[in-house]
């Protein structure tokens, strides 16, 4: 019988209470994650090192009791592993070699190679999958086609993807091989994800907020249900989590076209209409405003307490609708999950 929770909200199980964990749950609103950063020296040493990498993992699964563990990487280690340079500045944020033309597209190298580069990801899971507590499940991850792209053409975060959007409207044929080069990166890294151990795998499409019309279609809906189709092929009993930030009302669309188990809902998106409108589809995640982490007090407790009620006829996954923010107090994390459990 299935016992973790998680797998069985995903399963389309209505719980009494929703199992719980937060994006960005190993960050550096915890001390104990700066204190193994700073051994490993910088972010990127940290993905790469599977003990410090698990290790920063089971740390607030450890001190929180979280129904569900995160991989600790990042989205950006698949464009490192295609061939583009990747640094992080401190206090900015991520930079990278940039993706400007087709001839940038065709010289990055062939997906079937990223493994060489991730391997020590793989590792990771491994260690994951001995050490983690028995009822938690462990979540694999990457960042979906669009997004991954989004930083590979502009060497960096940028508040309207500008960049992307500008190189899709130059060269649309180009645009879609580097695409169509993250989405075959994608499945082979999530797919030994799962073969190391991974119980779950979740997409992040940070920024498919961003995509209208035809372009969301083409860029975030079909290089997702590509993704989710090759791994159900080869793993039918992972589930997979969508995340298609600020989709809006394509939301309802998104969580039936895709073939995922479960949508991500940001904290834009009210939870009475995503009740009415997503939930009927299957499993919803979410979504909790992180600024609660901040502020906490009354209103932390109001609004934890009122997502759980307002999806409780439902398969539901309690979650933050986006990162956790390093200025957060853990004490509010604790807060927040006695709010939840004791709805
Ligand atoms: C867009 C994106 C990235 N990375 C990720 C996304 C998608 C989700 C989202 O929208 O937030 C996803 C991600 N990044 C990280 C994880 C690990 C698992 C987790 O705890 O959620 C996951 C799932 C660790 C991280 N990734 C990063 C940190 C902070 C690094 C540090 O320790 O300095 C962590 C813990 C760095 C990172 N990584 C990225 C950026 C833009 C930054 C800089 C901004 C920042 O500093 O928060 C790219």
């Amino acid at each position: 019988m299935m016992t973790k929770l998680l797998l069985r909200a995903l399963a389309g199980e209505t719980l009494p209470t929703p199992p719980i964990w937060m994006m960005r749950q190993a960050g550096r609103y915890l001390p104990e994650y700066r204190a193994t950063r700073a051994k490993a020296g910088d972010f990127l040493s940290l993905c790469y090192n599977p003990e410090l990498a698990a290790e920063v993992t089971l740390q607030p699964i450890r001190r929180f009791g979280f129904d569900a563990a995160i991989l600790f990487a990042d989205i950006l280690l698949v464009p490192q592993a295609l061939g583009a340079d990747l640094w992080f500045v401190t206090g900015e944020g991520p930079r990278l070699s940039t993706i400007t033309d087709a001839a940038g597209v065709d010289a990055l190298k062939p997906a079937e190679t990223v493994h060489e580069t991730l391997a020590p990801i793989y590792e990771t899971v491994r260690i994951l999958s001995r050490e983690l507590p028995r009822d938690t499940t462990l979540i694999g991850f990457a960042g979906a086609p669009w997004t991954v792209a989004t930083y590979m053409v502009a060497g960096r975060g940028t508040p309207d993807q500008g960049p992307a959007h500008a190189f899709k409207d130059a060269d649309r044929a180009a645009f879609t091989a580097l695409i169509q080069r993250i989405t075959e990166a994608t499945i082979l890294y999530l797919s030994a994800q799962i073969d190391a151990g991974a119980e779950v795998v979740k997409l992040f499409d940070s920024w498919a907020g961003s995509l209208k019309g035809q372009d969301f279609d083409d860029f975030a809906l079909a290089p997702t249900a590509q993704i989710i189709a090759a791994l159900k092929e080869r793993h039918p009993e992972v589930p997979i989590i969508a995340f298609p930030r600020q989709a809006g009302e394509r939301y309802i669309e998104f969580a039936k076209a895709t073939g995922a188990d479960a949508v991500a809902l940001d904290n834009s998106v009210d939870a009475d209409w995503a009740a009415a409108h997503v939930q009927p589809g299957g499993c919803v995640q979410g979504n909790l405003d992180p600024r609660h982490m901040v502020t906490g007090g009354d209103d932390l407790v109001r609004e934890a307490q009122h997502i759980t009620r307002t999806f409780a006829k439902g398969p539901h996954i309690f979650n933050l609708g986006h990162g956790i923010t390093p200025d957060a107090d853990p004490d509010n994390v604790a807060r927040m999950i006695d709010a939840v459990r004791s709805v």
